[in-house]
């Protein structure tokens, strides 16, 4: 399983660029990564947006959840919103090439990974 944490501040989303690997590199995502054996899907969450952006966040509720087709093969991917506990996001160890707040209706225009244009779509109808 794979979560992504949707970040919602002055009706924009946090989105990330990905440098690796080839077949992510220079799409944008919601960040997050692969949940490991024996670990809460929101633990997974708050580890990895830690690890990749610098910041402890509260993992909210469930935005989307869908298993998808990816290269890595069949994953089931979920998306939660997570809110700042503190600190701002910032690219760290080198997984994002940059960050960008974006309003969901933008989103669409962006080389989204292809897994997270149904999130976005869903992010989208919420802000109507
Ligand atoms: N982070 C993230 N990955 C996604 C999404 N949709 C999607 O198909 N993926 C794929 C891309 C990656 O190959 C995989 C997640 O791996 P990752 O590289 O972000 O996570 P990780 O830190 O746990 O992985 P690793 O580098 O330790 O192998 O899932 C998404 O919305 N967010």
């Amino acid at each position: 399983m794979v979560v992504a944490g949707v970040l919602e501040r002055g009706g924009k989303v946090l989105v990330g660029q990905r440098s690796h690997p080839a077949w992510t590199a220079g799409q944008w995502e919601f960040p997050g990564g692969k949940v490991e054996a024996g670990e809460r899907q929101e633990d997974a969450l708050a580890r990895e947006w830690l690890e990749e952006l610098g910041v402890r966040v509260r993992v909210g509720a469930e935005v989307y959840r869908q298993q998808v087709e990816t290269p890595l093969g069949l994953v089931v991917l979920l998306a939660l919103r997570v809110a700042l506990l503190a600190d701002e996001p910032e690219p760290q160890a080198l997984e994002h090439r940059s960050l960008a707040w974006v309003v969901p209706q933008e989103l669409a225009h962006l080389p989204l990974l292809q897994s997270n244009r149904p999130i976005a779509a869903a992010l989208a109808a919420q802000a109507q």
